[in-house]
């Protein structure tokens, strides 16, 4: 197996591997691309995130500064919005669903570390998918860890740190996150606390 094949596999990987080492080079040459482009010269900035990511790139919408590892590791869902300052750490795939909302400042890591100082201590490292749900909004400074699947329907508060799966169809808050209440049919009413849902058309 190659590094690159036990990365993606969840095994202990040697992150210093030459094949690695030129695939993070051409992300990190691309996001400084992406990352100084003149934000009103759309074409220029479509291509660049197209060459990183793909086709898939049509259907998102990525403010400027964004930083990934790789980009080739990354699915994204049709309607993919994120405000500044997003960063993914894609040694294992980090898959969102649909419609999803990124709010300013979040990380997402699948990378991780032995514990122990003298494992830890090498360049064997390893990676665990993430996968984000349709229709998930992730607040402000939130971290979502390692090995991390959150439900569709959520909404993570900001500042969280997520640190274990989260069900379909809640709010959850705080570090470590937990369950702070469900979305019910209820909150269709409203936009923010107890103001009416009114669009005024
Ligand atoms: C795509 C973009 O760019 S978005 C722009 C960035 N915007 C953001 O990141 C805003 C994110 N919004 C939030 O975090 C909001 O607080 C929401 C959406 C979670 C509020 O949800 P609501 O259910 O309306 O929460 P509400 O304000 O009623 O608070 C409910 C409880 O959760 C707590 N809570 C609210 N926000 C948080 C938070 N960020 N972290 C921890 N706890 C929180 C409240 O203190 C309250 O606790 P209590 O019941 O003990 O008093």
């Amino acid at each position: 197996m190659t590094q690159r094949e036990r990365m993606l596999a969840g095994l202990l990987y040697n992150a210093a591997d030459q094949e690695l080492h030129k695939a993070r080079i051409r992300a990190k040459h691309l996001t400084y691309l992406y990352n100084t482009c003149d934000p009103a010269d759309m074409e220029r900035r479509a291509s660049i995130m197209k060459e990183l990511i793909g086709e898939q790139a049509e259907h998102t919408w990525i403010e400027a500064p964004f930083y990934c590892d790789y980009g080739c590791n990354i699915v994204f869902g049709d309607n993919f919005y994120s405000n500044v300052h997003l960063t993914i750490l894609d040694c294992a795939k980090v898959i969102f669903g649909h419609d999803v909302m990124i709010g300013p400042n979040v990380d997402i890591y699948t990378a991780g570390h032995p514990v122990h100082p003298e494992t830890r201590c090498t360049e064997w490292e390893y990676a665990r998918e993430v996968r984000i749900g349709d229709r998930v909004w992730i607040g402000g400074r939130s971290v979502i860890n390692p090995g991390v699947t959150i439900g569709n329907d959520c909404v993570i508060a900001s500042g969280s740190v997520v640190t274990k799966d989260v069900p379909d169809g809640v709010i959850v808050g705080g570090n470590p996150a937990k369950v702070i209440r469900k979305i019910t049919e209820e909150d269709k009413k409203y936009y923010f606390k107890k103001l009416p849902y009114d669009r005024g058309v």
